[in-house]
């Protein structure tokens, strides 16, 4: 065997959001720390192929969208030259902001003293890791703590194989210096709602294809639904309760892709230039020679310790963010860090956040938000509740805004709260700042705030938030009818 060239008490294996976050914690607390990831560039899914990029894209293409809609402006007295787009300067652009957040990483993690190795690292022992680089046999770096931060990778669909040419996934397609003229995603989810508005503000004729009867399965239903509206309202075209069964590349470049209704159990054809398979992502951890030391990937979905992040079998590897069960957030990613380091600080449990309703952030135009629970999940838990809503048209800052064209769904924010003791149960918001108007609903979710509570606090005034008090204080109003909106 190589010879160990390294010791340190905390190895970070990965170095997206919470590999990045465990091992600057580490350092800062005093432990010799390492990180090591097999990518070039630093900072995982969510810098390189996920959030950074698809937030970048959705944001330059809802600018591009918005300036197509020049009488909107000629309204309000400007006027403007059409747009014309450039992808591969786009492209270039974000290729070189990710550059430069890497750098940033970087050197935060040189600036805390944590030496970074570049390469895929491997299990030999349970306290020792190959890092390979190049395919050549590599360094082995032993550490009393190993925390494994690997992240996701995409789930691929059998029958249809990803050729990163007309078959893509979300990585590819966020890397794409064209503008396809037909663009199908295989996957009504957020990642594929959010990069199929990116390609509908581009230009392209969006398809979404979705094997269940509604978009979102995590989303409040009728959130759900007024989302489905908006995006059709932008051009983008559903089809629900259909499978996709196979694609094939014809010989006019064209993909020709068999879908079948569920409805009516027929086949039908479906073409276009490019078809991205968005059905969901799983734990990454094939390179990481588990059973080499006897772990199997359910070990990591079920034998992970809340409190302390520690596998059963051996509490001194951690695993962290995406690799692990639940949702896949870089917040929890960052969280699962923190107390990671926590519970090698305190040698034993820590305090738990709340990680039962993570905010959530569909980055459409306009926003779709949402915390805590949904009105499904209310009733299907027996747990008596009413709902104030309120119209952000009736908000005076709301109203001080450049209109938009394209909101066929008039933007709310509906505000779920307990029956018996009033507290906020659930938020659920379509707003274009709806991701910065989530963090008080957050916050009263994960507080266990009452509706009283929210009320008795002083809102800015013109602001949009103001509209979160209102919608609280009508669910409020609703409990002296309880023949109103009380489900039980
Ligand atoms: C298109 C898209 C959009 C998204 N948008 C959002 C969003 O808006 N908000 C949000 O919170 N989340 C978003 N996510 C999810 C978010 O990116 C992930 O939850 C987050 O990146 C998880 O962080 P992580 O640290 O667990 O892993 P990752 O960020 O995936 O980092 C893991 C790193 O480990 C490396 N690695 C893996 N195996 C090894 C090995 N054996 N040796 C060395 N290195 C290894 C990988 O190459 C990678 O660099 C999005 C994801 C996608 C795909």
């Amino acid at each position: 065997m190589t010879d160990i060239v390294a010791v340190y008490d905390v190895l970070v294996v990965g170095c997206g959001p919470g590999g990045f976050a465990a091992a600057t914690q580490s350092s800062q607390a005093g432990l010799h720390t390492a990180c090591v990831d097999q990518r070039a560039s630093l900072g995982g899914t969510y810098l390189v192929d996920g959030a950074v990029p698809s937030k970048t894209l959705l944001d330059e293409s809802y600018f591009y969208r918005l300036l197509q809609q020049r009488e909107l402006f000629e309204q309000r007295g400007v006027r403007l030259p059409p747009a014309r787009l450039n992808m591969q300067v786009a492209q270039a652009a974000l290729k070189q902001n990710i550059e430069r957040l890497g750098k940033v990483y970087k050197s935060e993690l040189s600036k805390y003293n944590v030496t970074v190795y570049n390469g895929t690292a491997a299990f030999k022992t349970p306290h020792r890791v190959e890092i390979v680089q190049h395919g050549e046999s590599g360094l082995i770096v032993e550490a009393k703590y190993i925390i494994v931060a690997t992240g996701s990778t995409i789930i691929q669909c059998p029958g249809v194989a990803i050729d990163e040419a007309m078959v893509v996934s979300s990585s590819k397609a966020l890397s794409l210096d064209y503008v396809p003229p037909r663009f199908s995603i295989m996957g009504g989810g957020t990642i594929g709602l959010e990069i199929a508005c990116i390609f509908n503000n581009f230009g392209s004729r969006v398809t979404i294809i979705e094997s269940q009867s509604e978009i979102c399965q995590n989303m409040d239903a009728e959130l759900a639904s007024a989302t489905k509206r908006l995006l059709q309202s932008q051009g983008i075209v559903f089809l629900l309760d259909t499978r996709v069964q196979c694609a094939e590349r014809d010989a006019a470049a064209q993909l020709n892709v068999t879908l079948l209704d569920k409805r009516s159990k027929k086949n039908f054809a479906h073409q276009c230039d490019v078809l991205m398979v968005s059905i969901g992502r799983r734990p990454l951890l094939e390179h990481l020679n588990i059973s080499m030391i006897g772990l199997s990937e359910q070990d990591f979905v079920e034998n992970v310790d809340e409190q302390t992040q520690s596998l059963s079998k051996f509490p001194h590897i951690k695993p962290i963010g995406d690799v692990t069960l639940g949702p896949m957030l870089a917040l929890k990613a960052e969280q699962q860090a923190s107390r990671a380091i926590q519970s090698i600080l305190s040698a034993g449990s820590v305090e738990t956040s709340n990680f039962n309703f993570p905010p959530n952030v569909l980055y459409c135009q306009p926003q779709v938000a949402w915390v805590g629970y949904t009105e499904q999940q209310l009733v299907s838990s027996h747990i008596p509740y009413q709902t104030g809503k309120a119209f952000f048209s009736q908000n005076i800052r709301y109203n001080t805004l450049m209109p938009q064209k394209d909101t066929a769904v008039p933007g709310f924010i509906k505000v779920l709260v307990g029956s018996r003791d009033l507290k906020i149960l659930g938020v659920h918001i379509i707003n274009s700042d709806a991701n910065e108007l989530l963090p008080q609903a957050s916050m009263a979710v994960s507080l266990g705030l009452t509706a009283h509570d929210v009320c008795k606090v002083a809102f800015p005034h013109p602001s949009l938030s103001e509209s979160f008090k209102q919608a609280t204080q009508f669910a409020m109003a609703t409990a002296a009818l309880p023949s109103i909106n009380v489900r039980e």
